[in-house]
Order: structure tokens, then C-alpha cells, then sequence
């Protein structure tokens, strides 16, 4: 367990899924903690509910349940979508649209500008869910480019993406362009520039070859080393960035601390 108090907790967390022979329970009653600067990896068989319990802790997962808190506040005090920007799911696999690599990137700020907009709700229903989502994503740009470049600047992208290591990335090509690799470290690089307090990364390195998986290790350890909490779903051996493993298997979660490392722990 983690020496320092936690900064994202979980209880009695289940889940149960529809399957052909009535409701399945794919696990129950789970705890979890992560302190602040901490990465701790999730692994398990296929199929165990890695990314069921992942889902959970992001509030993105319609069947299960359980009580959390992020730095003593209940999930309850949050609205469902600031919770999520608090406590990022980021998925396997990278979902990259605009023009550029800035446009992408942008993308969460153009999102949350447009969110915030006084006419943002207008011919929608009552969130302006429907406003937003109905008339496809090209609008956002369209719309809120401007404001949104004036929240994260060119400038601003460049500077985070050279201090995380992609300085091979060029921001003004199509995200089309981009190799699976630099495509998962944009990513990934994009939810860190939201500063979540938590990051769940559902095996974002699956698909990759040991550089590439390991430049997005060094990505998420420079996060940790800024104190994000960081769980890692991982089917690779590991890596050592890690201070606990936490496998769930048979519904069950056990865990074990991580061999202290050679030199690439979390924030070193
Ligand atoms: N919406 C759903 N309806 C029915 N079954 C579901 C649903 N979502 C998840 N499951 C089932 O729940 C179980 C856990 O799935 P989950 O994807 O969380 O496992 P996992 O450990 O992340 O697997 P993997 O390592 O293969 O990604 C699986 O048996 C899956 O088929």
C-alpha cells in the first residue's frame, strides 16, 4: 500500500453485464487507493474486468457501482463531466480528429470552451448535449478554434510535447499522418495537457514496439514525477516505472509491490 494518503480512493466497487444465462457478476465489493505521483499497474487475463473497473473509477461504465472520492470529495459532489477531467479514461485506442495534430490536441479545450459558451445549450436539450454532438465534431473547430488556440497556443503544445520527448511530431500534419506510436503519444500527451489529478490508461502501449512503449512509459513517469496518480492496464512485463501491481483475477484484486526498479520509477 502506498505510503502516503491517497488522493483517489475506491469501495465496494461491482459490476455486473447482461450475458445469455441472466446478469454475470464480473467482480464485487473491490477496494482501491493511488496516491499522488504514483503509478501503479492493473494486469490480469483477458476478460477478468480490467477495463470494467477502470470504466468504474472514470464513471463511464453503466454497470457497476461503488463509492469514490478524489482527494476526500465523493464522486457525488462532482458533475459527471468534471469528474471525468479530474479522473481521465484514456482509451487503447487513440481517437485523433481535426486537420492538424494542434486541432487534436485542441480538440478537449474546444470542447470545454464550448461547454462553457452562454449559446452553447441553445437548440439542444437540457445540457446541450444534443447541440454539441448532433451537427459532428468539424463544428467545434469551426466554431471555437480561435478561443481555444488563445487557451493552449501552438506555442504552449510545442513546449509540452519537446518536454515529453515528441519533438519528432510536427503539429501542422493531418493526425492521419502519424504512426501508431506517435498517434498513442498524442494521445496521451493531449489528456495530460487537461491535467487530470488521476490518469486510467486502458493499455495505451498495446500495439506498440518496446521504443514506442517505452517512450510512453517515460511520458506518464514525467507526469507522475508532477504528482498525477496513474494506473496503468498492462499486458507487458513490467517496466519498472511502477511502484505497485494490482491484479485482478477470479473477481478478486491482490497486490503486490513492484521490484524497486532499475532507476525509472515514477517521477525519477
Ligand atoms: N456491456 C457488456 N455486456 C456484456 N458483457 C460485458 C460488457 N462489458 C464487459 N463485459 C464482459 O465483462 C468481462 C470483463 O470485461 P473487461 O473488458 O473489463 O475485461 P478485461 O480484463 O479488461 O479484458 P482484456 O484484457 O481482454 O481487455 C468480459 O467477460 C466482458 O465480456
Amino acid at each position: 500500500m502506498q505510503n502516503n494518503p491517497p488522493v483517489f480512493t475506491a469501495e465496494q466497487v461491482s459490476c455486473t453485464v447482461p450475458s445469455p444465462d441472466g446478469d454475470r457478476i464480473v467482480f464485487s465489493g473491490l477496494a482501491f487507493a493511488i496516491a499522488r505521483g504514483e503509478i501503479v499497474d492493473l494486469v490480469g487475463p483477458s476478460g477478468s474486468g480490467k477495463s470494467s473497473l477502470l470504466t468504474a473509477f472514470a464513471r463511464l461504465n453503466p454497470h457497476a457501482t461503488g463509492t469514490f472520492m478524489l482527494e476526500g470529495r465523493t464522486a457525488d459532489g462532482f458533475t459527471p463531466q468534471r469528474w471525468r477531467r479530474e479522473v481521465a479514461y484514456l482509451p487503447q485506442k487513440p481517437i485523433l480528429p481535426g486537420n492538424t495534430v494542434a486541432e487534436a490536441i485542441r480538440l478537449p479545450f474546444t470542447l470545454a470552451v464550448r461547454a462553457d459558451a452562454p449559446t452553447a445549450a441553445a437548440g439542444a436539450d437540457g445540457d446541450g448535449r444534443q447541440g454539441r454532438f448532433g451537427r459532428g465534431l468539424s463544428r467545434f473547430f469551426r466554431s471555437d478554434g480561435a478561443h481555444a488556440r488563445e487557451l493552449l497556443p501552438n506555442g504552449r503544445i510545442r513546449g509540452t510535447l519537446d518536454a515529453m520527448g515528441c519533438d519528432d511530431i510536427d503539429l501542422e500534419r493531418h493526425p492521419h499522418d502519424l504512426s501508431g506510436g506517435q498517434a498513442a503519444r498524442i494521445s496521451l500527451a493531449r489528456t495530460l495537457l487537461t491535467e487530470p489529478k488521476v490518469l486510467l490508461a486502458d493499455e495505451v502501449d498495446a500495439g506498440l514496439d518496446d521504443e514506442n512503449a517505452d517512450r510512453v512509459a517515460s511520458i506518464m513517469a514525467y507526469a507522475a514525477g508532477r504528482g498525477m496518480a496513474i494506473v496503468r492496464i498492462r499486458h507487458r512485463p513490467p517496466d519498472g516505472r511502477a511502484s505497485r501491481i494490482v491484479t485482478l483475477e477470479g473477481g478478486a484484486l491482490t497486490e503486490t509491490m513492484a521490484e524497486a526498479a532499475d532507476g525509472k520509477g515514477a517521477g525519477r
